[in-house]
This record gives C-alpha cells, sequence and structure tokens, in this order.
C-alpha cells in the first residue's frame, strides 16, 4: 500500500495517519473506522483552489456525494470552494453547517418540488437543470414564490470517456442531461430564454468519474464551447459559467495514474480560453466539480481481521469485520484497493490472501490476491483511498451498523459522524397496534 498525505510508519512500526498510531485509533474508537486525513484533505482543496481559483477565471465546487457531513462542509467552506449538492439531503447538510448558500449549486435528473423549493427557501446560487419536465415546475415554483433563479443546463456532450461504464456519463445515450448530438440541448436553451423566472447563466456537462486522461476534458472543453458560440449565435444569449463537472481519477492502486492538478487546470482553462479567443466570445467562468480527488485518496479504512480460512491448495480468505455495507465499491464496479496490516507495517508481505467482508453474500470481497505479512485474527487492517464514495455508499443490509468516521490532525482525532448504535438500526421501525403486545 503506498503511504499518501500524512500517512507514515511510526517508531512502533505501526502505521500511522494524521499523526495518530491506527492501532490506536480502533482501541479509542472502535472498528471498523473510517480515518480521514484532514492535513491531507485540506491540501488537496489548496491545490484545487490555487490551479483553478487563483487564476480569478475559475470556481471549484466540491462534489458532496463523494462524502459529505457536517464537518466536511465547514472544512470546504474553510478552504474557500463552493459546493455540489445533488437531494435535498445534502442540501440540508450544508445549510445545517451555515454553508453559504450563493455558493450551491444543485444536480439531479429528478428533482422533486419539493427539492426545488427547498432550494428556492435557502437562497441557492444555482440549479443545474437536467430535463424540460424539471424546468417548467422550476419556472413555476420560482414564479409563485416571487423569485427568479439562476440557472445552468446540464448538456450530454456525446462523449465517450475510458472508465467503468456505470460512472460513464458524457455519452448520449444517458439518463442525465441534454442530448446534444440530437439537438435537443439548443431546444433547451430556446425554452429556457423564454421562461420568465429562470436566468440562463450558463452550461455543465460532466464526462463521467475516475478519468486519467486530460485530452477527455479538454476535448468536452472544446464541443461545449463550440456550442456555446452557437447559442449565442441563435438566441444571442450569454453563457456566463461553463461547469465541467468533475471527473479527475486517483490512484487505487499502482495501476491508476493520476495526471497532475495543474496540468488539468492549464488544459481546461487553457482550452476554454482558447476556443473563446478563437470564436471571439467572452471567456465564461470556468467551474470544475472534483470530489473523488479531493477526498478519495484522504481515507483509510481501518478493520480488524476475524476469521482467517484457507482452503487447501485454493485460497486464503482473511475476513475483516465491515465489508461491502462500508465499502460497495469492488462488489459494484469490480473496484480494486490496496491495503497493509496496520500493525505489521514494517513486516515483509509472505502470503497472498483475499480480503472478504462479513456480509452474507457471496459477492461481498473488499480485495482478491493481495500480498501480506502473515495475516492473524486481532490484527488491524488497513485499506486505503477510502474517503470517497464510501461512506455516502454505505448501507446497512444484515443490519450492520455504519462504522464511525474521524478526522485525524496534528496527533489528535475528532469524531464527525458517530458509529451507529444497534439502537440506531430500529430507530425508524414501527409496531402496528395490531402486532402490539
Ligand atoms: C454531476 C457530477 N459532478 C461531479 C461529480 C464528481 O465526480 P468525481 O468524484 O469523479 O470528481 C459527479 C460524479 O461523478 C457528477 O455526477
Ligand atoms: N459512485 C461512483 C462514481 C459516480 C459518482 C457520481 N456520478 C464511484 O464510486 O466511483
Amino acid at each position: 500500500m503506498k503511504l499518501q498525505g500524512t500517512a507514515m510508519i511510526n517508531e512502533k512500526g505501526h502505521l500511522s495517519i494524521g499523526g495518530c498510531d491506527t492501532v490506536e485509533l480502533v482501541q479509542k474508537h472502535g472498528s471498523p473506522l473510517y480515518v480521514m486525513d484532514e492535513t491531507f484533505l485540506r491540501d488537496n482543496c489548496r491545490a484545487y483552489y490555487q490551479a483553478f481559483s487563483a487564476s480569478g477565471n475559475g470556481e471549484v465546487i466540491y462534489a458532496s456525494k463523494a462524502f459529505m457531513n457536517l464537518a466536511m462542509c465547514r472544512v470546504i467552506e474553510e478552504e474557500g470552494l463552493g459546493l455540489d449538492v445533488v437531494s435535498g439531503g445534502e442540501l440540508y447538510t450544508a445549510r445545517r453547517a451555515g454553508f453559504p448558500m450563493e455558493k450551491v449549486y444543485f444536480h439531479g435528473n429528478n428533482k422533486t418540488d419539493a427539492e426545488l423549493q427547498q432550494a428556492i427557501e435557502y437562497g441557492i446560487g444555482h440549479i443545474v437543470l437536467d430535463n424540460h419536465y424539471e424546468m417548467e415546475r422550476l419556472n413555476n415554483i420560482a414564479g409563485r414564490a416571487g423569485r427568479t433563479v439562476k440557472v445552468l443546463l446540464r448538456i450530454t456532450p456525446g462523449i465517450e470517456c475510458h472508465t467503468h461504464e456505470f460512472i460513464r456519463t458524457g455519452q448520449i445515450d444517458s439518463k442525465f442531461g441534454f442530448p446534444l448530438p440530437t439537438g435537443q440541448a439548443m431546444e433547451a436553451i430556446q425554452a429556457v430564454v423564454e421562461c420568465n423566472n429562470l436566468i440562463y447563466d450558463g452550461l455543465h456537462c460532466h464526462i463521467g468519474s475516475q478519468i486519467f486522461e486530460l485530452e477527455s476534458f479538454r476535448y468536452a472543453a472544446e464541443v461545449m464551447m463550440n456550442f456555446i458560440e452557437e447559442i449565442h449565435q441563435k438566441t444571442g444569449a450569454v453563457t456566463s459559467i461553463l461547469n465541467l463537472g468533475g471527473g479527475f481519477g486517483i490512484r487505487y492502486t499502482e495501476s491508476d495514474e493520476p495526471a497532475d492538478i495543474n496540468d488539468y487546470a492549464r488544459t481546461v482553462l487553457g482550452a476554454v480560453q482558447g476556443e473563446a479567443e478563437k470564436r471571439g466570445l467572452t471567456i465564461p467562468k470556468v467551474v470544475v466539480e472534483p470530489g473523488r480527488s479531493i477526498a478519495g485518496p484522504t481515507g483509510t479504512t481501518l478493520y480488524t481481521i476475524g476469521s482467517v480460512k484457507e482452503i487447501h491448495g485454493v485460497r486464503k480468505y482473511v475476513a475483516v469485520d465491515g465489508g461491502m455495507n462500508d465499502n460497495p465499491r469492488p462488489a459494484l464496479y469490480g473496484s480494486r484497493y490496496e491495503a497493509m496490516i496496520a500493525n505489521k507495517a514494517e513486516q515483509a508481505a509472505e502470503e497472498v490472501v483475499s480480503i472478504t467482508g462479513k456480509c452474507c453474500e457471496s459477492g461481498d470481497m473488499l480485495i482478491w490476491d493481495v500480498s501480506l505479512p502473515k495475516a492473524e485474527s486481532g490484527d488491524i487492517l488497513a485499506v486505503s483511498s477510502t474517503g470517497a464514495y464510501n461512506y455516502t455508499m454505505s448501507m446497512n443490509y444484515n443490519r450492520i451498523g455504519r462504522p464511525a468516521v474521524v478526522f485525524v490532525r496534528d496527533g489528535q482525532s475528532a469524531v464527525v459522524v458517530e458509529r451507529e448504535s444497534l439502537d440506531d438500526l430500529i430507530r425508524n421501525d414501527r409496531i402496528p397496534p395490531y402486532l402490539q403486545r
């Protein structure tokens, strides 16, 4: 496992993160445990801020679907980033954290009336329209509230990028957005400028997630700038914002080779500027929505090893006290992760084992074939790069409670999400009168 951020091996030969011994973190906060390296998290925010916002023409909004809670909203606000939310729940979390609402963009392909009303009531910065049904309802809801709302239109540019098909979103056959190649995107622009209560402020596209080739982002910028020119010619409308989505890939295993954030910024900012100058257009503000590349590498999940079972001549299964409940990505996407035994961090690998979870599913495998020192019951297993799309995609299958989340920094740990208790698991259960006794 590659050590990233503040992760290091301490004098006891244990993995330490944020100056905290991970074995002691488990003793203090329990197992499994999500550990977020706050210094690393802030460094990632700053790298994005420097690369995009410091130029004056870019804005970074963190995609909260990757990892969100009240404390995370505070960190994002302190680091000067905006926020991308995709549900009333994410919006509510941001609001309860006191996040500045004018820096929030509201996404989603099927926002409810209640969510649109909530967004208007909170004074949200932008709503990203996905379809005509939503456009019409938002226009009516805003009208009834006596308000105008700034909107972006989500466009599917028809770009195929090289990533898992479930996390690819820019291709024309997609549930998201108004398709560009079919002419429907232009129809949507013509419709939105007619809406009295909506202010057309710009466009959005998101071509997918865990992308490594910068060329895909450059090409998306070019296609969108071409569309912006067409919009201007056909309607006279000015596109002030071009939101190019998220999708910047991270390292999960050694086969992943992420690009540099500064190169990413230079590529997209340069492409937008170059295309604008070529076409005689005003340069729009460029917004990016990174999620995974801010939170992902900064998270590590700590598990306790329980049963170790060898099927002679076939495989050794090492079972941990978590699994697909806290990290469904291997089961969903076949995602690969790296791991180490936190209390044997200096010991050399001596066997190849497979890490399985505790769910009642054969597919509950966290890592197939990983080289580790001898894995024994009671050891602490650390799985890296679990900061994004782990807690936020976790579940209670088999009535297993979600682990706690701690922020670590400067030798201190702070709980930012409590572990779910057994009582939490039955909190919303109700016994109807005829079953009561
Ligand atoms: C609209 C939108 N914006 C931003 C993101 C964040 O993407 P990532 O976490 O890959 O940066 C996503 C998720 O893929 C998304 O759907
Ligand atoms: N949840 C996905 C990515 C999709 C994000 C939202 N469009 C993942 O874990 O990789």
